[in-house]
């Protein structure tokens, strides 16, 4: 009863409380957010560069504090869009796209990700003109290059990581397919981190090959048909151990669909985020804002899913003042976390 009246008095207070201090974060935001904006045009580039680095070191060991995603995964729209509103040639715009995918993969690898994946080109994408298909090739080979040698490189952040190349490669030349074996092989060794450029790819054709594998098991007698469980059918996949599940899927530009891409891997609690940003325009902040609410829903969902003896043994201990000298808010008043795919942005 007494704590019923406690709970009635309390809840208001609680609820005001986090309305006052809400403003109040997002009033102290936007005015930290006009500030920096100044001060990052009048400051020198020497000064800007090293604040970035700062302000970068900072976000992520606050992050670093909570959960972190696992598989993060970059629908990687609006670089013939960024290039046309830059005045820039069309190569222009998919080169900042490759730089800003490098950036923010040496970031995620940085957080402590486990994987990222790129949905770099669909195969509906051969449909494009033979130009800007050869604009593509050429682009990857430069940029995969890139990563596997800073893969190999013990001074570079990326050092530890391994590269897949993953799709329907008999839709490649001989030549190009020959490139990606060879950045493949220089990376096989990487543990700490796997970089997935999914190229050319869907989901519906990686599907269709894992049922094809699947069935050619089961028709050479290498499994039984029990064995094609969901966990052992998602191994088989192009994306390995990472198949089960993508925690975080983000699409750049404003287009809110999944364009036949990680269909399998969206089930409960992943997060799909679609934002306006052109992907050369998709910064750091706007990554890091995106993982923020990422940790702070699945801290709420981890608590929930506490064992029942876990609760009791808290209420208990909750009851013994020497063992409950400070006081925190408790995790139930926060708003309840989305249940199923959550589609934000
Ligand atoms: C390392 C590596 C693999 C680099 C990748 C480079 C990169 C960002 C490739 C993406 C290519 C692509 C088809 C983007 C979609 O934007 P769009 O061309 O459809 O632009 P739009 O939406 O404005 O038309």
């Amino acid at each position: 009863m007494l704590a019923k009246i406690t709970r009635f008095i309390e809840a208001p207070l609680v609820r005001s409380y986090n309305y006052i201090t809400n403003c109040f974060v997002v009033l102290f935001l936007s005015v930290f957010h006009r500030l920096h904006l100044i001060f990052m045009k009048i400051v020198p580039q020497s000064v800007r560069v090293w604040w970035q680095k700062f302000l970068q070191d900072i976000f992520i060991k606050i992050l670093r504090a909570g959960p972190i995603p696992e598989h993060v995964s970059f629908i990687m729209d609006g670089n013939r869009r960024y290039a046309k509103s830059n005045n820039l040639p069309l190569k222009k715009g998919h080169e900042a796209g490759g730089f800003t995918l490098l950036t923010l993969v040496y970031i995620c690898k940085k957080m402590g990700v486990k994987c990222v994946s790129a949905y770099a080109f669909s195969i509906e994408n051969f449909n494009r003109s033979e130009e800007e298909v050869a604009t593509l090739m050429t682009l990857f080979n430069a940029k995969l290059e890139e990563f596997a040698t800073r893969a190999k490189d013990f001074r570079d952040p990326l050092y530890g990581s391994k590269l897949r190349i993953i799709g329907d490669r008999s839709l490649l030349s001989a030549d190009t397919k020959a490139k990606l074996e060879e950045v493949e092989r220089l990376t096989k060794d990487g543990k700490d981190f796997t970089f997935y450029v999914c190229f050319p790819y869907t989901s519906r054709n990686d599907i269709q090959h894992t049922i094809y594998l699947n069935s050619k098991d089961y028709v050479e007698r290498k499994i039984e048909l029990k064995d094609i469980t969901v966990s052992k059918f998602s191994d088989k996949m192009y994306l390995d151990q990472f198949s089960k599940k993508c925690d975080i899927l983000i699409r750049t530009s404003g287009h809110r669909r999944l364009s036949d891409y990680m269909l399998w891997q969206s089930h409960e609690n992943s997060t799909i985020e679609f934002v306006p940003t052109l992907w050369p325009d998709f910064t750091f902040t706007q990554m890091c804002l995106i993982f923020f609410r990422w940790s702070f829903y699945t801290t709420i969902q981890r608590y929930n899913d506490i064992t029942l003896f876990d609760q009791s043994m808290k209420s208990i201990t909750s009851s013994i003042p020497f063992l409950n000298k400070r006081r925190y808010h408790s995790l139930e008043s926060l708003p309840e976390p989305p249940v199923a795919v959550s589609v934000l942005g």
